[in-house]
């Protein structure tokens, strides 16, 4: 019941057609990723109601927004969007256009006050100024506040962050972080950028050529093996843990995740903290012995759970393993995997560099 469930079949042209069943939780971000053209955007103007899918069904926490006999118009769905450029009125400055926002605001819902939303949007000073006066990232901080302040029931968000730079995007990731945390509602996000999937996204769906190919919680789904190797490089996974213990001397903190230890360089959290960390596969190096005379500092025992020949390089084996119930992934050669002997059940120690690891 209390889900949000999109069915959507929508043909575009004989070339390209959006054939989606989701039912995705009504809490948290649900990221949408993949290729230019998968479809990410036709999904999102389809739960807005700005492109109607024939036989499709949009329903949040039991109310349906489209069904076989019955189409809400856009205007009347309680959406919050958020488009890839700040699209603010001009005329006005970011006060006024928040003030638009709150007079179109369904006063009986209530999702989050207005001192809050400037307090977690850091907009304070901005207030008087107008949109030709804040920089790309501040316009995208108004724009996200404008958003929030219509009190919606979901919120859209279509690569909030592609038109920064990557120093701009860097600064406003905290605010959405803090954000994506703070308020009660499912928020769909477009990326194409795999940092943004790990840092943000507790529910991730991959689309390609218009279909869901991959649903899940964003760590089981970037555990999977990939089923393409096109982006063989890239593939990484998330760790999610505490952190347990600093040691200021070495600069490092120790991570405690599925009853495993990693340590990590410190960064600006505390101990009891919950972190997010990226681990690319071709970071993990695998041996089989316990012995520790490498440089590497974690070495994590774990279990052989999958392995994969890339067909597009056959000198490259995925190896998927379980830390726990944490996969970790290791891109390894094939020459490699044959030496080691690698099979499915084996234990192994899967090595990760603490200078590797991402956040
Ligand atoms: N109004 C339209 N008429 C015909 N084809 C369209 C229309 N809108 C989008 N398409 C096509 O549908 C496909 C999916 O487009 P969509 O914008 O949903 O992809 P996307 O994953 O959001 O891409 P990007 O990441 O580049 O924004 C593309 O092939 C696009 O050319």
């Amino acid at each position: 019941m209390n889900e949000l469930t999109i069915r959507i079949n929508k043909k575009h042209s004989e070339a390209f057609s959006l054939t989606v069943d989701l039912l995705l939780p009504n809490r948290g971000v649900s990221a949408l990723f993949g290729r230019s053209g998968s479809g990410k955007t036709t999904l999102l103007r389809c739960v807005a109601g700005l492109e109607k899918s024939e036989d499709g069904e949009i329903k949040l926490n039991g109310k349906s927004w489209q069904s076989a006999n019955y189409w809400l118009p856009a205007h009347k769905r309680p959406i919050g969007y958020v488009f890839q450029e700040a699209s603010l009125f001009p005329h006005l400055t970011a006060k006024g256009n928040l003030d638009f926002a709150i007079k179109r605001a369904d006063s009986k819902r209530k999702v989050i006050d207005y001192a809050d939303v400037i307090d977690l949007m850091g907009i304070a000073p901005l207030l008087e100024k107008y949109p030709h006066q804040l920089s790309g990232g501040e316009r995208q901080r108004i724009a996200i506040a404008r958003a929030l302040l219509i009190q919606p029931e979901i919120l859209l968000m279509d690569e909030p962050l592609s038109a920064l730079d990557d120093e701009l995007k860097h600064d406003i990731l905290p605010y959405l972080e803090n954000l994506c945390q703070r308020v009660q509602i499912p928020i769909l996000y477009i990326s194409h950028s795999i940092d943004e999937v790990i840092r943000l996204a507790d529910y991730l769906v991959i689309l390609e050529n218009g279909k869901a190919v991959e649903q899940g919680a964003t760590q089981a789904v970037l555990g999977k093996l990939p089923t393409t190797f096109t982006q063989h490089q890239d593939t990484s996974i998330l760790i999610t843990g505490t952190i347990i213990e600093q040691n200021n001397e070495w600069g490092l903190s120790t991570l405690h995740f599925d009853q495993h230890r990693m340590m990590i360089r410190q960064g600006d959290e505390n101990i009891g903290d919950a972190v997010r960390l990226r681990v690319q596969s071709r970071d993990v190096s695998i041996s089989l012995s316990e012995e520790d005379n490498s440089s590497i500092l974690n070495r994590l025992p774990v279990v052989v759970d999958a392995l994969i020949k890339d067909p597009q390089d056959p000198s490259t084996i995925m190896v998927r393993m379980l830390a726990g119930n944490t996969p970790i992934l290791a891109s390894i050669t094939a020459l490699s995997a044959q030496k080691l002997k690698l099979h499915q059940g084996q234990q192994v120690i899967a090595q990760i560099k603490s200078a590797a690891v991402l956040r």
